[in-house]
């Protein structure tokens, strides 16, 4: 059966899996409460940057199989199966997360529920909140036991959006009955027939899953950088020591890159909800790794901050300072809890003069931070800087030329925060290279 399908939520995850899902034949009905986000993804224009995704967007609206709307009422009543993509952000001030978009989602649209559909969790939330929303559900659909929930927490990255909703490595489905758990895999059906693992499990697993994961691939990303605060004691060298720990395949290369640590709107704030809520589930004690985990993370901040304070001549006063990257990491325009702009905000408030420079998440870096100073490209921000910050390791800083580079700053001194640039080349021409965690 050919199910129509609603997205309830379009920011990174929603308009990536709405575009995808009409990629696969289905028709799609997404819907945001942001008209502005609705009218910009109806007219083909992608309202954040991620690569390949606005070519299937214009593909799914010239075959008319994906539309956007911020009608609930036209959701519930064109959708079989409701996937659910709101944002769940850190509370201000807490660390728990916000579930009041997922409660909102629920109560806007369960009072047109009066036929059979499954609702879909994609959101990541805390354990115990598909049950909550299960509830809700069955207390305020009209069609009541004919509507059920399913949670299908998401795997993908930033950057590689498409590539990992199309071939996901894994489908996790937690399911209360055989039928929504039959629906489901006819809806994936396409991944599943290229193999693509399932694994049906309860609803607080599939909610554990998804945390877990990030909890490990932030703990993977902090122990390197542990290692690193280890590497500078001893004056080693982390990328060396990275590399050989790559090769044995009980720990593999992937998440084991050194440098200034994990940003984004994901694994910041999810391993702090994970603390959260095994704190009330009285499970605090498992998780008090994932403090040490935060807190190296935001120690290679600070002290990307004090190496650059240290180039600069134990000061910033009256220094220029180029930072190049805004987002919290390559290929995308995503800056939330990004490392590079947490930098470059200490810098520009111990007084020194900071401009930034990113190839797509200028704009938003500018929304969020009108102090700082912005360049039109590497040069442009690069021209008369006192010392060069490399802090998202996009394809265009790792190619710059360091003669070309080398032309326009005041003095030849650069910091790699992602460990991405060859020191060799680099001191050959000159520039006092310095990287995290590298002698
Ligand atoms: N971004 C990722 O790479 C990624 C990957 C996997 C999982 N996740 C999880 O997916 C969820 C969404 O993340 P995101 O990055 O897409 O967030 P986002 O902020 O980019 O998107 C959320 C969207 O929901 C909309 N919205 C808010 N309230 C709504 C409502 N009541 N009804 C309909 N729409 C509403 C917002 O306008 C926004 O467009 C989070 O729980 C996140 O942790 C994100
Ligand atoms: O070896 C590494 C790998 C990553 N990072 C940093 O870690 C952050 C997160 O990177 P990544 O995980 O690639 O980005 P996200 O798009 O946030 O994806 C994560 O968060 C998503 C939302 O939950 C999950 O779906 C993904 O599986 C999970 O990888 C970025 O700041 C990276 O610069 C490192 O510092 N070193």
């Amino acid at each position: 059966m050919s199910y129509r399908l609603t997205v309830l939520g379009t920011g990174y995850l929603g308009a990536t899996h709405a575009a995808c899902m009409a990629a696969l034949g289905y028709e799609v009905l997404g819907l945001d409460v942001d008209p502005g986000k609705v009218a910009s993804l109806s007219a083909g224009e992608l309202p954040i940057h991620e690569p390949g995704l606005e070519e299937i967007l214009r593909q799914g609206l010239a075959s008319g199989r994906l539309r956007f709307t911020t009608s609930y009422e036209e959701a519930a009543e064109f959708g079989d199966v409701h996937f659910i993509c709101v944002g769940t952000p850190q509370k201000k001030g807490e660390y728990a997360a916000d579930v009041s978009y997922l409660d909102a989602v629920v109560e806007s649209l369960a009072p047109y529920l009066n036929r059979e559909c499954v609702v879909v969790g994609k959101s990541t939330v805390p354990v115990g909140t598909a049950q909550r929303l299960a509830d809700k559900l069955a207390r305020l659909a009209p069609a009541g036991e004919l509507v059920e929930l399913v949670w299908n927490p998401e795997f993908l990255r930033e950057g590689f959006a498409v590539r990992d909703t199309m071939r996901p490595d894994r489908i996790v489905l937690g399911v209360v009955s055989d039928k929504a758990e039959k629906v489901m895999r006819e809806v994936y059906e396409p991944m599943l027939a290229e193999g693509t693992p399932v694994i049906i499990t309860d609803y607080p697993t599939s909610e554990l899953v998804k945390v877990a994961a990030n909890a490990f691939l932030a703990t993977k990303i902090s122990f390197i950088n542990a290692m690193a605060e280890v590497c500078e004691a001893a004056h080693a060298d982390v990328k060396d020591l990275s590399l050989a720990l790559s090769f044995d395949e009980r720990i593999g290369g992937r998440f084991l890159n050194p440098g200034l640590g994990f940003g984004g709107g994901c694994l910041p704030k999810d391993i702090r909800a994970f603390m959260a809520r095994a704190g009330e589930l009285g499970a605090d004690q498992a998780l008090t790794f994932l403090r040490e985990v935060d807190a190296i993370n935001m120690r290679r901040r600070a002290r990307m901050v004090d190496l650059a304070r240290e180039l600069a001549g134990g000061s910033f006063q009256g220094c220029t300072v180029a930072v190049l990257g805004a987002a919290f990491k390559p290929n995308s325009d995503d800056i939330r809890d990004s490392p590079a702009l947490d930098v470059a905000v200490k810098i520009r408030e111990q007084g020194g003069d900071v401009t930034v420079y990113d190839p797509v998440a200028l704009g938003n870096a500018r929304k969020a931070h009108p102090t700082l100073g912005f360049g039109a490209s590497a040069l442009d921000a690069a021209k008369g800087a006192h010392v060069v910050l490399l802090l998202t390791e996009w394809q265009e800083f790792i190619d710059l030329d360091p003669e070309e580079l080398g032309g326009v700053v005041a003095a030849r001194k650069i910091v790699d925060g992602r460990n991405a640039l060859d020191a060799e080349t680099w001191r050959a021409s000159g520039w006092h290279y310095r990287a995290l965690g590298r002698p």
